[in-house]
């Protein structure tokens, strides 16, 4: 076949596959409106795990990876899930028959704002109308005054926190929160003909773009950056422009409203940057009772001592979780607070009906501001044991539990739990990570992260500092990310300075202490001030370990596990774990002729988490069968 004819043969498949999509689509609604007359929970997280675990082992079969046939799935059964429960809402409260849904959003065309409400509506078959404001109480006004049907509000960010202005506008509103969606903001510089980044003079662009991106502007010292009123003007200035030294930053999508291409992307200095919205209407919503909802409100409780604890304990007692408390000053009664709470709870379940009585007895205020679907699909992990079993799960009894499905989301641990890219780690199923002891080949590195996948680790951790100059180590980290990124592992590097700690914390998700004598407290100090999940070497002694522990716990750093890099006595590492709460993890080698053996039995003694140390010569044996005895036993 020549080039045309193998790409007439790829376009064919594609058109199969999206008829097939389609076609699963359709299917995914029907069993949706089957559960409707069956009540049963929308999501079903036990066959979503044994449908992963038959198509990875089908994949394999066909020569696909493990991680390929995941992550696709992923997306396909998260759109199934939002079509099911748009699906249900639609049902349960229907709309007047209306042509066209009106949204108030701020900013213009291209906005995060305005890719929020583009999402969110995606899911009704209305046309959208916009109306752009220019600020937030603006949204609030053309909702109240139906202009609008809904308005679009960022709520919170995962870089820089509540915004504030939205909780303090909702305290006054008579609008009630329909719905929540959260958006990863991902910024970009958008050009608007073919140039090159050194070709650059003026960036164009909104003060908290330019915050949340100081970092990677620093490394541009010739380039003006000028203030515009939203990223999206700054995409229609650059548009209208059509200058090869003019661009503007905000996100790729937005930018394709506007005819703009992105030029660098991932510039955010806080890499996992998301904001989360809110919807609001003039009418609440009823939420399926198949459906995760939540419900959020505010409350005053008056400034009597333990009058917040109170209230919380109202929640705990009917197992109600809290999944955000916010306070908001009360304007004209100084230092008093009012409480922004969200539940994940239907405010028509039992439990909620009655928590919000015993609530109006105790608070001094309270006000529901909505219930909604709770717009989070957590995707279902295969379990590494499943992986290794390579069977598929026999389902969990079908026991149509509505209450329960709330409870999808992991519970926390009473001890510290570690959170390592997504996975929590636990002694039921720990944690695999593979280090190499050399950088390898790029080739040789993919390779290595693709078998770490298939055989159900979770970190891969490669030398990144002490070779070369700051720019080689930034390549590495660059490198190391993208290919962690590309098999969905978290990346882990050694770091042995505070500069060097600050340096990898930018790009990776896990950093193993090795501190050098002379920086030992510095070290500690710096990994207490990092946001990242940090591995501590065990110390000569006990008391020495659990003081080190403590200097990083004591600057605000809880993501902290142990590590034992020296395979020491059964006895020792026992001991140790009565004394702590922090989770422990042991390094092991590959050559070690009885490493499966250890694993097994270190697992047992509580061990929580492995790190294998592999050179890149090694072959992945020794990993596989290490693997296999810890999530088969
Ligand atoms: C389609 C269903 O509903 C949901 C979606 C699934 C899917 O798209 O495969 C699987 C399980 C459920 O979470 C179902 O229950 O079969």
């Amino acid at each position: 076949m020549n080039l045309d004819e193998i790409r007439t043969h790829i376009s064919s498949l594609d058109n199969e596959l999206l008829t097939l999509l389609a076609k699963r689509k359709g299917l995914s609604l029907d069993v949706a409106r089957s559960k409707l007359q069956n009540p049963r929970p929308i999501r079903d997280q036990a066959r979503e795990q044994a449908l992963l675990v038959e198509l990875i082992n089908q994949g394999r079969t066909l020569g696909l990876d493990a991680h390929y046939v995941t992550q696709i799935y992923h997306t396909i059964i998260e759109d199934s899930v939002l079509s099911q429960q748009a699906l249900l809402q639609e049902l349960l409260n229907p709309q007047d028959d209306t042509p066209a849904i009106s949204v108030a959003f701020l900013g213009l065309r291209g906005s995060y704002s305005n890719m929020a409400a583009r999402k969110y509506l995606s899911r009704f078959k209305a046309n959208m109308v916009e109306h752009n404001c220019d600020t937030f109480q603006q949204i609030f006004d053309t909702v109240e005054s139906g202009q609008a049907q809904y308005g679009i509000l960022p709520i919170e960010n995962t870089s820089s926190g509540a915004i504030n202005d939205v909780f303090d506008l909702i305290q006054h509103t008579s609008l009630s929160i329909v719905g929540e969606l959260t958006q990863p903001i991902e910024h970009c510089i958008l050009v608007a003909v073919d140039t090159d980044v050194s070709k650059l003079t003026t960036l164009y662009t909104h003060p908290q773009v330019y915050q949340q991106c100081s970092q990677y502007l620093a490394t541009l010292p010739g380039v003006k950056v000028e203030f515009c009123a939203a990223s999206s003007n700054a995409m229609e200035l650059v548009a209208q422009l059509q200058r090869p030294d003019i661009g503007a930053m905000g996100s790729a999508d937005g930018g394709e409203l506007h005819g703009l291409t992105p030029l660098v992307k991932g510039l955010a200095n806080q890499k996992q940057n998301m904001t989360r919205f809110i919807v609001v209407a003039r009418k609440p919503v009823e939420v399926a009772e198949q459906i995760p909802a939540k419900t959020s409100f505010i409350m005053s409780t008056g400034q009597q001592s333990g009058a917040l604890v109170e209230t919380l304990l109202v929640l705990r007692n009917h197992d109600i979780p809290m999944t955000k408390l916010e306070s908001r000053p009360i304007i004209g009664n100084p230092w008093e607070e009012m409480f922004y709470v969200d539940v994940a709870a239907n405010v028509n379940c039992a439990a909620m009906r009655s928590a919000l009585a015993e609530l109006k007895d105790i608070v001094h205020y309270i006000k529901i501001l909505g219930c909604y679907p709770s717009a989070e699909v957590a995707p279902t992990r295969v379990s590494s044991k499943a992986l290794n079993q390579g069977q598929v799960p026999a389902p969990l009894a079908a026991k149509p539990s509505l209450q329960h499905e709330q409870a999808a989301t992991p519970t926390k641990t009473a001890g510290l739990a570690l959170q390592v890219g997504r996975f929590t780690i636990s002694q039921q199923e720990p944690l695999l990570a593979v280090l190499l002891s050399q950088w390898p080949e790029r080739h040789d590195l993919q390779e290595i992260a693709r078998q770490v996948k298939e055989q159900g680790g979770q970190v891969l951790g490669v030398p990144c500092f002490g070779q070369g100059d700051n720019q080689f180590e930034q390549s590495r980290l660059q490198q190391l990310r993208e290919v962690a990124q590309q098999f969905d592992l978290a990346p882990l590097t050694t770091v042995h300075t505070p500069e060097q700690l600050q340096r990898a914390a930018e790009s990776l998700d896990v950093l193993l202490l090795e501190p050098i004598t002379a920086k030992h407290n510095e070290l500690l100090a710096a990994a207490g001030r990092s946001t990242r999940p940090i591995l501590l070497p065990l110390a000569d002694t006990q008391a020495q370990t659990l003081a080190d522990a403590e200097q990083v716990l004591a600057q605000g750093n809880q993501q902290l596990a142990l590590i034992d890099t020296q395979a020491r006595p059964l006895a020792d590492l026992l001991r140790l774990q009565q004394h702590s709460r922090l989770p422990l993890l042991s390094q092991l080698t590959q050559a070690d002729a009885v490493l499966a053996e250890l694993g097994v039995v270190l697992k047992g003694a509580g061990v929580q988490g492995f790190c294998l140390t592999i050179s890149e010569d090694d072959n992945l044996v020794p990993l596989q069968q290490l693997a296999q005895r810890l999530y088969q036993d």
